[in-house]
């Protein structure tokens, strides 16, 4: 398939940052040892997609915690995410060269992510990297997270872009299922994810480890 976006979404998790395991860490101190939901680890990396608040709802059912107590588990979880995961932050391989090119080739580009402002912020700003971004969609900006198409389609419409011009980079299942509800294409970073677990949706281009991967360059125009 030869497709030249007009704008490229960014997932931010696992995406961007190799750094799943540390949110399931985390997430798995939480919900255990703190609230006593019992999960193994397996079960929490099953239940962690969307929205820190959509999490508590799944596992604990929808108005067991008020809105404070929501927000101060959220908080507190990225705190702790945070704390563990600064001295490994880095940017995936590859992703510096390819945000400049694509920012040199006058393509658009925004973060689409489940994470609160406070945790792409901790990335961007520690990063470096908040220049290459013309929009930010976080969990605070829409009602519903992945794999609503919420998220996406309103990155879409702050750059200006059609859905059908916009590739999304993801590493989860529920965040390629987001884009094919959103009309989009995507390529799947495999950080967290086997193969296998992608095999119902139709939208993905392509599988690849990280940004080096010669099919990521063939996104941009070709220079002439
Ligand atoms: O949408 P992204 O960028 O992959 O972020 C998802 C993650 O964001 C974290 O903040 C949540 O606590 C996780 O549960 C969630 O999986």
């Amino acid at each position: 398939m030869n497709i030249t976006p007009q704008a490229l979404i960014f997932d931010l998790n696992g995406t961007m940052i190799d750094d799943m395991h540390f949110h399931a860490k985390a997430w798995f101190q939480i919900l255990n040892n703190d609230l006593g939901a019992a999960l193994t680890w397996d079960e929490v990396k099953v239940q962690m997609y969307g929205k820190n608040s959509e999490v508590l709802d799944r596992i604990f059912g929808k108005g067991k915690f008020t809105v404070e107590q929501v927000q101060k588990l959220s908080v507190e979880k990225e705190r702790r995410y945070q704390q563990e995961y600064f001295p490994h932050l880095q940017l995936i391989a590859g992703l510096a060269n390819f945000l400049e090119n694509a920012r040199q080739a006058n393509i658009k580009m925004a973060i689409g992510s489940a994470a609160i402002p406070f945790n792409i912020d901790f990335v961007l700003d520690n990063l470096n990297i908040r220049h290459y971004f013309e929009a930010i969609v976080s969990a605070d900006d829409v009602t519903d997270s992945k794999p609503d198409p919420e998220t996406f389609l309103k990155a879409a419409q702050l750059l200006g872009v059609e859905p059908a011009n916009c590739v999304v980079f993801e590493d989860a299942p529920k965040g390629v299922e987001a884009a094919q509800n959103a009309g989009m294409a995507s390529v799947v970073l495999t950080t967290a994810h086997t193969q296998e677990e992608f095999s119902q949706y139709f939208n993905i281009l392509r599988f690849v480890q990280d940004y080096n991967n010669p099919f990521i360059a063939e996104l941009l125009p070709v220079r002439v």
